[in-house]
């Protein structure tokens, strides 16, 4: 339409400013690292059903999925709890990170996880390791995860799909792994989990 046209009405700038911003949003994904875990029910075909579900979200890309990991439970008695089922997904998302929470919430509703104690057994726990390299210390959503950098059942399986990550603020993911070990995670190699297509 050319710009002598009386019907057109100048667009104010500041909202030629709100539309180049959401346009760059749209265009420039961002990077994030998702730890599933499930110690409840069919662990793979849970964890599995997790990946598809993060893939169907709009504005989410799985990128890669980690091998399976069989974990011995972190942060309680031993022998008291199942051991978990462990991956580690990276996505490219235009999403903020305070909507993939609550995406990663809605999927764990939609396995009925239930909450009654702390560390408790679980169908499946969708956490938000990191995103992009943003720190935060929100009790609602802290970025890094404030206890990644201490559990080998999400270092192993970061380290596969991204051997040069960095936990941000804590250093290399592979520096922190070579200090911690891999005690209680174990590869099953006889187990997959597919990225979607
Ligand atoms: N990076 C994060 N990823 C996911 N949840 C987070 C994050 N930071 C803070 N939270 C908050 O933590 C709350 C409790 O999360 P959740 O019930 O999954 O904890 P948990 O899995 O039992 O333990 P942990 O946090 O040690 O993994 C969530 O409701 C969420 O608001
Ligand atoms: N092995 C293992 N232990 C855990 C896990 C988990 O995913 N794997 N998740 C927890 C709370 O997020 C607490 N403990």
């Amino acid at each position: 339409m050319s710009s002598s046209d009386p019907t057109v009405q100048p667009v104010p700038i500041s909202v030629v400013e709100q539309v180049d911003a959401a346009d760059v949003t749209l265009s420039n994904p961002k990077r994030a690292v998702i730890s599933l875990g499930s110690n409840l029910g069919n662990r793979l075909e849970i964890l599995q059903g997790a990946i598809d579900a993060l893939e169907d979200t709009p504005g989410l890309r799985v990128k890669a999925v980690s091998p399976v990991y069989e974990t011995d439970p972190w942060g309680v008695e031993p022998g008291t709890q199942a051991t978990y089922f462990n991956a580690v997904v990276l996505i490219k998302t235009t999403l903020p990170p305070s909507s993939l929470l609550e995406r990663g919430h809605a999927i764990e509703e939609a396995f009925e996880r239930v909450r009654d104690e702390r560390w408790g057994p679980r169908t499946i726990d969708v956490d938000i390791v990191a995103y992009q390299d943003v720190v935060s210390d929100d009790p609602h959503l802290t970025l890094p995860h404030p206890r990644a950098h201490e559990r080998a059942f999400v270092l192993v399986p970061w380290n596969d799909v991204d051997p040069q990550a960095e936990v941000p603020g804590r250093g290399a993911v592979a520096g922190l792994l070579a200090a911690m070990g891999q005690e209680g995670v174990r590869v099953r190699t006889d187990l997959e989990l597919r990225l979607p297509e």
